[in-house]
């Protein structure tokens, strides 16, 4: 019973979202409902709006009309502090990932502890198990521009979940790396679903999710024609 209710709980609702950058509708009519503890992969052809999705979930944009729904708080009646508040409840994985490379790796990841004003002294084992788990101890004082494009994948994972987030969103966390990689990072992410972690993980590679899928229970959600769907049974 209490297990029912711990896992059917929200973490994030979208209502009928459009969203505009200007020259109509990119997104239409979309509605979410991720639970606690859910998989699910986003896919859906280049421009069709997938990173924009993904920031709407994390309150980088704001819907042009609908609901947007974070941990049961409606996100336009929140404040900047509130909004802040909210996210560090959510680790983002970019496409891109950005470091600031006149610092360690190990200063990259603790960089949200620092940002958040946390003592990163008392978190140094944690910062040790967390880098440990990413397989980047003997990296950890190198500087970012020293690492591999699957290091780095693993760097920013290890980033977006070091506050211990309850969701994570990850746009294409395997656009630059090889096969082997893609798995190794997919393995982290299914890990962190284990501990009961909410995953959405946007990406083009369906061979990937379709491995994925027979290691975990996701849904796929695709961007089709500017609204969301859930795909068919072949993904
Ligand atoms: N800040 C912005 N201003 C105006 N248009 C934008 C902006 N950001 C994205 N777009 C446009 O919105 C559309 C969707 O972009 P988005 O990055 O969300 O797509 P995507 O599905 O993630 O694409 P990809 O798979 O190539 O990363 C694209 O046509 C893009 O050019």
């Amino acid at each position: 019973m209490v297990r029912n209710q711990i896992w059917s709980r929200l973490v994030i609702e979208l209502e009928n979202v459009a969203y505009s950058y200007g020259g109509g509708d990119l997104l239409t009519d979309i509605s979410l409902r991720l639970q606690a503890g859910s998989f699910h992969f986003l896919t859906g052809p280049s421009g069709a709006g997938k990173s924009t999705f993904l920031k709407l979930c994390y309150m980088e944009l704001a819907a042009s009309k609908g609901l947007v729904q974070v941990f049961g708080q409606d996100v336009a009646t929140l404040g900047r502090d509130q909004i802040a508040f909210a996210r560090r409840r959510i680790g983002v994985v970019h496409q891109e990932c950005q470091f600031l490379d006149h610092l360690s790796v190990a200063e990259n990841i603790a960089l949200p502890l620092t940002v958040s004003g946390k003592d990163v002294a008392a978190e140094r084992q944690n910062l040790a198990d967390l880098i440990g788990w990413v397989g980047l101890t003997k990296q950890q004082n190198q500087l970012p521009p020293e690492l591999s494009g699957g290091e780095r994948q693993r760097a920013a994972l290890a980033r977006a979940v070091i506050m211990g987030p309850d969701v994570i969103l990850a746009d294409e966390p395997t656009g630059n790396v090889d096969w082997e990689m893609s798995q190794r990072l997919m393995s982290l992410l299914i890990e962190l679903n284990k501990m009961g972690k909410s995953v959405l993980v946007a990406t083009h590679d369906l061979t990937l999710i379709r491995n994925t899928k027979a290691q975990v229970s996701a849904r796929v959600l695709r961007i089709k024609d500017r609204k969301l769907q859930l795909a068919g049974a072949d993904l």
